[in-house]
């Protein structure tokens, strides 16, 4: 298992986070634990601004919420001085409760509802990524209803298919996020957004995907997008005063997985911009990139306490723990491949390969198919690295399972910063009769 951070195996042999032990982390807050290197996700926030603005111009580097959200989490990225993209009314509402600057808020969403947008209005979110026409329309309705203006993008599709899985790709011709740059209807958007009263077109959007390694997408869609402003200021003389470039850097979850360089890779893109718009004619006054799963992907791991062991007829060997696909859905729904270690025994050799299952009803109930590992048995804990994007807030409650905690480890210190669900809250909106 790849170590991340400030993770180590300490002279009993066991896993450290943050200067706390796995097994004393798993013994005071019990199994399953999301456990997030708090320092590892600050200095990721700090590489990403600091690589963002090396080539002098005006940036702006957004969490993507989506990927892990809770109020201490508003916290941190305030703390760290990016913007939070939100998509719904409940990332919203969590980062107005944390106390969360709404103004470097900026609400994206293909299905936003009228109450969405309004709330987005009453909470002063800063800026609103208008998905399509329909929604454009919506938004002037409310806004002239409450007198109000607001900052928008509004998010096109350049068409670009990123090398990734297929449900995570978000700009093929097809996707069902923006509206396409070749889309006819986009001028009428265009114009009714630089006559509407209320609405203030700052620029455009895109997002290509996710979990993507191939830098060249990412080049590729800031050469259309730059193509795109050039068009839009010829054609309907739109000067455009941002450009968002979303997110999608991939990270290491297993053996053959190659991220990009974030340094060399933003330098690149913003190079590319500067070059392209310097040709083009046009000025781009600020661009903006909308990271997640690079920010808190490798800081997150998950404990979980092994129950059975057992051997199928077929000679298959199972590892059971106490979690599952409720805690981590990726592996049914991506094929997503993990690593994990016994976190009590960190020292001790691969002997056996192994299939990590949870307790869910379902035989698609994987965390990793096959693994080596060393001969694992009920009490050992297990960690499986990189869980921190798209794990907690994917998470359910499936079979009526509790979830887990989320704690926060820094320099020896565990702060416990979502408390684990109980029965009870699970019932919690249950009528009997
Ligand atoms: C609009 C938008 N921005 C940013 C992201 C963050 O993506 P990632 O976690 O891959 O960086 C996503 C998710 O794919 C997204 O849909
Ligand atoms: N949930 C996905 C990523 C989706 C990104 C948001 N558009 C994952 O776990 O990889």
């Amino acid at each position: 298992m790849k170590l991340f951070g400030t993770m180590k195996v300490n002279e009993k042999g066991e896993l450290e986070i943050g200067g706390c032990s796995a097994i004393a982390l798993a013994k005071e807050f019990g199994t399953p634990l999301y456990v997030m290197d708090e320092n590892l996700i600050r200095e990721n926030c700090k590489q990403f601004k600091k690589a963002f603005a090396q080539e002098g111009m005006v940036t702006e580097v957004i969490y993507a919420s989506k990927a892990f959200l809770n109020m201490a989490m508003c916290r941190l990225i305030q703390e760290e001085g990016l913007g939070l993209d939100v998509v719904s009314g409940g990332e919203m509402y969590t980062a107005f409760k944390a106390g969360f600057p709404m103004e470097k808020v900026y609400f994206h969403g293909n299905n936003k509802t009228e109450d969405e947008l309004e709330m987005a209005l009453t909470h002063g979110v800063g800026t609103i990524i208008v998905d399509n026409q329909h929604e454009m329309k919506i938004l002037h309705g409310l806004c002239n209803r409450k007198n109000q203006r607001i900052d928008i993008l509004l998010r096109v599709n350049p068409g670009i298919e990123a090398h990734t899985h297929a449900y995570i790709q978000t700009a093929t011709h097809d996707s069902k996020f923006g509206e396409s740059i070749y889309d006819e209807k986009l001028g009428d958007i265009i114009r009714f957004a630089q006559t509407s009263e209320y609405l203030r077109l700052k620029g455009f959007h895109c997002h290509i995907g996710s979990q993507i390694f191939e830098e060249k997408s990412f080049y590729g869609a800031v050469e259309v997008m730059v193509a795109f402003l050039q068009q839009v200021k010829e054609q309907y003389g739109f000067e455009t005063e941002a450009l968002n470039l979303g997110g999608g850097f991939g990270i290491y979850y297993s053996n053959g997985d190659d991220p990009v360089d974030v340094e060399a890779c933003l330098s690149t893109m913003l190079k590319l911009l500067k070059a392209g718009a310097h040709t083009a004619g046009i000025r781009i006054p600020k661009v903006m990139i909308e990271p997640g799963r690079a920010i808190v992907g490798n800081a997150g791991c998950t404990l979980y306490g092994v129950g059975n062991v057992k051997e199928t007829y077929g000679g298959k060997k199972y590892v059971f723990v106490d979690g599952g696909m409720t805690d981590n859905p990726r592996t049914a729904l991506y094929g997503a491949v993990y690593e994990a270690g016994v976190a009590n025994r960190m020292n001790a050799q691969p002997e056996e390969r192994v299939t990590i299952a949870g307790k869910c009803c379902e035989s698609g109930d994987i965390i990793i198919h096959g693994i080596d590992l060393p001969k694992v048995q009920g009490g050992d804990i297990i960690c499986v690295a990189s869980t921190g994007a798209y794990n907690y807030t994917m998470a359910s409650n499936y079979n009526r399972i509790p979830r887990p905690a989320v704690v926060f480890v820094k320099e020896g210190k565990a702060k416990i910063v979502v408390k684990r669900e109980t029965y009870d809250d699970v019932i919690r909106n249950d009528f009997a009769d």
